[in-house]
């Protein structure tokens, strides 16, 4: 069976002090099923390896450029954040696609640099609320899926995230029926493009105001494989309860 993943995604916050929350969640017991993933900013990459120690979390960059090298003043290339000591990277966020007009091109040339990197893939997709209200989720989704995603993906080099931007530090969640929905539609159309193998292992994480209260009833969703996280990855004690309750289900 596929491994289960919890990812936090600390966005632009942090600075050396909350390393004390990735210790404390380095000491913890090793989990049956579900690797855990955090996604620093980049300043604290390195230090965020060092606290993790010997323990099970893994480390992840938050964006990457498509090209290894070069002037592109500020960016941060996919070797880059290998040489750092990331295992993954979260791409084509909904924040980057409106911050820095990523469009799913974009997107897909990424995940191109991340592959060449050895690096695992985080594609983001998800819908606003105005698309939500008309009807049109499942066709934006599946052409961000399409576009953003490269050939030749596998189970260990690809996973996909569902946010919804209007369910992203909201405080408000799809019902678990929307949310299936999409995940079915998402799985489906993985199917199609890499065969069936590829496509069924491949993880489809679920993200936008995962807490440890709703936690349990979404991990309960089929064809949900983790959560992507963003507010309740930060303290360690509700990133806990998460990855708890991803364990469990
Ligand atoms: O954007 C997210 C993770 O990438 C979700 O953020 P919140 O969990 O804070 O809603």
């Amino acid at each position: 069976m596929q491994r289960k993943l919890a990812a936090g995604n600390w966005k632009m916050n942090g600075l050396g002090s909350s390393l004390a929350e990735v210790s404390q969640l380095s000491t913890a017991q090793p989990t049956k099923h579900t690797d855990i993933l955090i996604c620093p900013p980049a300043t604290l990459l390195s230090r965020a390896g060092d606290a993790v120690n010997d323990s099970q979390i893994m480390i992840g960059g938050q964006d990457c450029h498509s090209q290894t090298t070069g002037a592109h003043t500020g960016d941060i290339s996919a070797e880059m954040l290998a040489d750092a000591g990331a295992t993954a990277v979260i791409l084509g966020h909904s924040e980057r696609r409106e911050d820095h007009a990523e469009s799913n091109a974009n997107v897909c040339e990424k995940t191109r640099a991340a592959w060449a990197a050895g690096l695992t893939a985080i594609v983001c997709l998800g819908e606003s609320l105005a698309q939500r209200e008309d009807g049109s989720t499942l066709t934006v989704v599946g052409e961000q899926l399409a576009e953003s995603v490269p050939d030749h993906a596998t189970a260990d080099t690809l996973v996909v995230a569902y946010e919804p931007i209007w369910a992203i530090g909201t405080g408000k969640v799809p019902t678990l029926e929307q949310i299936g929905e999409v995940h079915d539609f998402m799985r489906a159309q993985l199917c199609t493009r890499f065969g069936t193998e590829v496509g069924a292992a491949i993880r489809l994480l679920y993200g936008g105001s995962v807490k440890p209260t709703n936690a349990p009833e979404i991990f309960g969703v089929p064809n949900v494989d983790g959560a992507l996280v963003g507010g309740a990855s930060l303290k360690a004690s509700d990133f806990q309860a998460i990855i708890d309750a991803l364990d469990a289900a």
